[in-house]
């Protein structure tokens, strides 16, 4: 079965509450009639409820009448929320008057239903940047034990190759963390392998990345690297993760055997973990537009609940497959 069949067919094992908190957007409206179609969870939609009528009659998606629709600037919940926000944050220097400001951003409201447990997971990002998606969920929702650094995984599903697992590959952290430490960017490579395992369902053969393979280039940056390899082989030791290695090297393999001869990495790595936000995101967007590949996520590695973001140009099939891995996410696939 396909990676995106598997992923659905699991989410319908055991329905989950997904809130979009984007709704009154043509790309969420679509994707939120496609899953309600499909059934593999079930919907809570945040937005002005005639916006999304007409939205959904616009557009023939007859299957909008099933999900729930909460009106920011009407909702019966909004005093609950504000004191659970004034709770959480009132020590942080937040006032009643701003959390009852906060509380009618889509975003923040979407957070705090997780938060509450009247929903099981967020995905939004469509129309709203990465950061101002993360901001309420880091507040609010906070992230697992044991982690300090939130990172962001893509499963790229590149066609007519074999590299990484017959075309699938795991980059991270191509989100969240600007420019991690070594001590950060083992935890990212570490939960980047957990992602890969669990989520993509194959078994992470980890490349730390850099434009230095096994001592070629002397710089601080590669130090970092090298670093954080070890410390990550540390922290987890069932998983196999090798570094540094330049990308040619972790994914060619006559150029693996030539540059880091012996590596049990080098030339198979179907894991990329990136130095920094800035070479992984980057990185993501050229292989996901120039080799046509499916980027799915960016899924949020160490929240403690599910909560994921979108790429802003992302399409409707994004949208509706990052909802399934939430959803997966959210009946204990972490
Ligand atoms: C994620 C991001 C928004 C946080 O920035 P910020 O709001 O300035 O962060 P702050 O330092 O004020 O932290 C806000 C809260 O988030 C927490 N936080 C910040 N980064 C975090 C991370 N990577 N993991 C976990 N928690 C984090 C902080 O601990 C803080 O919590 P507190 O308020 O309870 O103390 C910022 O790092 C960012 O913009 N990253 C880039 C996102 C992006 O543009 N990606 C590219 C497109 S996908
Ligand atoms: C993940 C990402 O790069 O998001 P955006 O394209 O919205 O900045």
């Amino acid at each position: 079965m396909e990676f995106v069949e598997r992923i659905k067919a699991k989410a319908a094992e055991e329905i989950k509450t997904i809130v979009l908190p984007e709704a009154a957007e043509e790309r969420n409206i679509k994707a939120a009639n496609q899953i309600i179609k499909e059934g593999f969870a079930k919907l809570v939609l945040i937005g002005n409820p005639d916006q999304i009528h007409h939205l959904a009659s616009e557009y023939y998606l007859d299957e909008i009448g099933k999900a729930t629709i909460v009106d920011p600037e009407n909702n019966p919940k909004k005093e609950e929320y504000v004191e659970l926000m004034l709770k959480l944050r009132a020590s942080k220097g937040l006032t009643r008057e701003q959390a009852e400001k906060l509380i009618v951003d889509p975003l923040y409201l979407a957070a705090l239903m997780v938060k509450n447990g009247d929903v099981d997971g967020e995905v939004a990002g469509a129309n709203n940047a990465t950061g101002d998606v993360l901001r309420p969920a880091f507040q609010y929702v906070k992230t697992l034990p044991g982690i300090s650094v939130v990172s962001g995984a893509f499963i790229m599903l590149i066609p007519d190759t074999m590299f990484g697992e017959h075309g699938m590959m795991v980059f991270a952290d191509c989100a969240v963390h600007p420019n991690p430490t070594a001590e950060e960017l083992a935890q990212i490579a570490v939960m980047t392998g957990r992602t890969a395992r669990v989520i993509a369902g194959i078994e992470p053969r980890i490349a730390m990345l850099s434009f230095s393979t096994k001592g070629s280039a002397k710089n601080e940056m590669v130090d970092k690297v090298v670093s954080a390899t070890l410390l990550a082989q540390q922290m987890d030791p069932t998983l196999m993760i090798d570094g540094e290695l330049q990308a040619d090297a972790a994914i060619v393999p006559g150029i693996g055997a030539k540059k880091a001869p012996g590596s049990k990495i080098a030339g198979k790595a179907n894991v990329l973990v990136f130095p920094t936000l800035e070479v992984g995101n980057i990185a993501y967007k050229l292989v996901q537009r120039m080799a046509h590949a499916e980027a799915i996520g960016p899924i949020l590695q160490g929240m403690a609940a599910p909560i994921n973001d979108l790429s802003r140009g992302c399409s409707v099939e994004d949208i509706v497959n990052l909802v399934a891995i939430t959803a997966c996410q959210a009946g204990g696939m972490k």
